[in-house]
């Protein structure tokens, strides 16, 4: 059972017994053991929000990514307002990554966000001093969604990913990023100097690919810088 705040109408709280595993409390916790795996939210870094049903699912904060379960999730609305909380004896809080995550919903209408901390998001920010990653000639380009276009990519064209200079806090990234979403209206992603990534679809699943797509790029990006071809 989930812990509702007396302060919250019952009205307003959605259904959260259910099983189905496409369930944001189910896929969150399976999503965030995949991407642990591929190294990306190690050091209970990175994390992920899904909208459903308006609502948005947050993980919590500073825990083992790979261990959370389907209670520990926070629920809020798109005003941000608390709907469903994680029992107070769990002592969580959510995610630091909440002001950006709502700025993806909001301003790109997006249905899921991922922050993840990858080696080779930092990796790539240090080959490029710039504050833009270009990448060109690459089949898998035509996994990313150009979000000005409302199409995917095609493998010609050439995709541009913003860099942002990384703050002391998550919540301080929020102005820069918001810069950058305007300045490229284009991209699905946010790179975070010495930092990490955020990346978002319409749905969770478009999200995910497009992390994949973004990883495997960025592998053969910091290859191609390297190696000089
Ligand atoms: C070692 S994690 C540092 C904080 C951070 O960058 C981060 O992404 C934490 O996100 P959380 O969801 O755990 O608040
Ligand atoms: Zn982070």
């Amino acid at each position: 059972m989930d812990y509702v705040s007396d302060d919250f109408a019952p009205s307003n709280i959605l259904s959260c017994n259910d099983d189905s595993e496409d369930h944001p409390r189910n896929l969150i916790p399976e999503l965030c053991r995949q991407f642990y795996a591929n190294g990306w939210v190690t050091g209970t870094g990175g994390g992920i929000s899904i909208k459903y049903n308006d609502q948005i699912f947050i993980a919590p904060s500073g825990v083992q990514k790979e261990r959370i379960q389907p209670d520990d999730l926070f629920v809020q609305n798109l005003n941000g307002e608390d709907v469903i909380i994680p029992k107070p004896e769990k002592k969580l809080s959510k995610s630091q990554c909440t002001p950006i995550f709502m700025c993806s919903f909001t301003e790109r209408n997006a249905g899921a966000v991922i922050h993840v901390h990858s080696q080779e998001v930092v990796k790539l920010c240090l080959l490029n001093p710039e504050n833009e990653v270009k990448i060109t000639g690459l089949e898998m380009i035509k996994g990313i969604y150009n979000e000005k276009k409302g199409k995917f990519y095609d493998n010609d064209e050439e995709l541009i990913i913003p860099i942002i200079e990384n703050s002391k806090y998550e919540k301080d990234l929020v102005d820069t990023f918001k810069i950058a979403l305007k300045k490229y209206p284009s991209t699905s992603a946010v790179l975070v100097r010495n930092h990490g990534m955020y990346v978002w679809g319409s749905n969770w699943k478009t999200a995910k690919t497009q992390l994949e797509c973004y990883e495997y790029l960025f592998k053969i990006a910091i290859f191609k810088k390297i190696h000089h071809v």
